[in-house]
């Protein structure tokens, strides 16, 4: 493993059970600091009244860490906003903020439309189709952030059982993460390559520092976010925090190739300059400390055409 990403896994890999909901608003009303939360939804109804609700029962009432939990309506075609509404979300449609602005497709759009929405000085970013939702994973995210004033944006990391027809497979999900984003990373970014789960949709930053980069619209807008962060601010700006394990709602192959089209496009647009990518990939096994990285070679060697080496033999012969 690459030393300088050795470093930064030992130093900038947290566990969102170092912190509690009360030392954190502590903290965060002795420094003056706000809190949003954001959460973009497409026709979430199942799951978005609980989550919302998890939050502002544990850290708007019963402690005060979040000032303001937002729903971004994408376009939903079934009754998520009026249930995020109920459940106590302030609740904007992707088409009425920056309305000069048009509105596009997708979730980096809500994402955008959501930060202009929103006053925090810390913005968390969290998945309306989250399954068993713990508010602990806020807690977790705004952890480095109100603990570090060199930390500018925390990604989570977890486990991702896949639900399938049959049953649960314990580490089957995230099948874009490990098909496509993590070798991308490795190969073009991999001082990025100790991030576990560069595609995680909960994540946490300054407003200062999320107001300086691009927001591609559609499911680029982690990867994005990941390689345009790191530019920026530099990769110690950034951490990433263990929450346990993630469960959602999954996406058809069809509509996850779709996913990577969008992946794809957003990291060629940020290609680094031409170089021979990065023959090492890490993946990542959860171990009963957290998580251990495991580093594997996966350079290729071109053989030459065959009629080539034949006519070589030929003319040797
Ligand atoms: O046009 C859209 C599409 C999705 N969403 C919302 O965005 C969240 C995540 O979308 P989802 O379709 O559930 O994505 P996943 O299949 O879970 O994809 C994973 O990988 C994506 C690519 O990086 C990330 O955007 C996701 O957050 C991450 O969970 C959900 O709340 C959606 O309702 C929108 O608001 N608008
Ligand atoms: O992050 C990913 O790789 C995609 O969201 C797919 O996740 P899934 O395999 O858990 O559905």
């Amino acid at each position: 493993m690459r030393p300088d990403v050795h470093r930064w896994l030992r130093r900038r890999t947290y566990t969102a059970t170092a912190w509690t909901a009360v030392d954190l608003a502590e903290a965060r009303r002795s420094q003056g600091t706000t809190v949003s939360v954001v959460l973009p939804a497409l026709d979430e109804e199942p799951t978005v009244g609980a989550i919302v609700r998890a939050i502002r029962e544990a850290l708007v009432h019963d402690t005060p860490l979040v000032d303001e939990v937002v729903v971004v309506d994408s376009g939903s075609s079934d009754r998520t906003a009026a249930v995020a509404a109920a459940a106590g979300a302030t609740v904007v449609d992707t088409a009425s903020v920056l309305p000069a602005h048009g509105r596009v497709p997708g979730k980096g759009e809500a994402l955008w439309k959501g930060l202009h929405a929103t006053g925090g000085d810390l913005v968390v970013f969290v998945d309306a189709d989250l399954v068993g939702f713990d508010p602990q994973f806020v807690v977790g995210l705004l952890g480095p952030l109100l603990t570090d004033p060199a930390i500018g944006y925390v990604k989570a990391l977890y486990d991702r059982p896949l639900t399938t027809a049959e049953g649960i497979v314990p580490s089957g999900g995230g099948r874009v993460t490990e098909l496509l984003a993590r070798p991308l990373l490795n190969a073009w970014w991999p001082q990025l390559a100790g991030f576990v789960q560069p595609l995680s949709g909960e994540y946490a930053g300054r407003r200062e520092l999320l107001e300086q980069v691009p927001f591609v619209s559609g499911y680029g807008v982690e990867f994005g976010l990941l390689v345009d962060l790191a530019g920026r601010a530099g990769v110690d700006a950034l951490a990433q925090v263990d929450l346990g394990t993630r469960r959602h709602s999954h996406q058809s192959d069809a509509a996850l190739g779709r996913m990577a089209g969008q992946i794809l496009q957003t990291a060629l647009a940020r290609r680094p300059a031409p170089g021979p990518p990065d023959p090492e990939l890490l993946q990542f096994l959860r171990t009963a400390d957290g998580v251990e990285a495991v580093s594997w070679d996966v350079s290729v060697t071109e053989r030459p055409p065959m009629g080539s080496v034949r006519a070589g033999g030929r003319s040797r012969s």
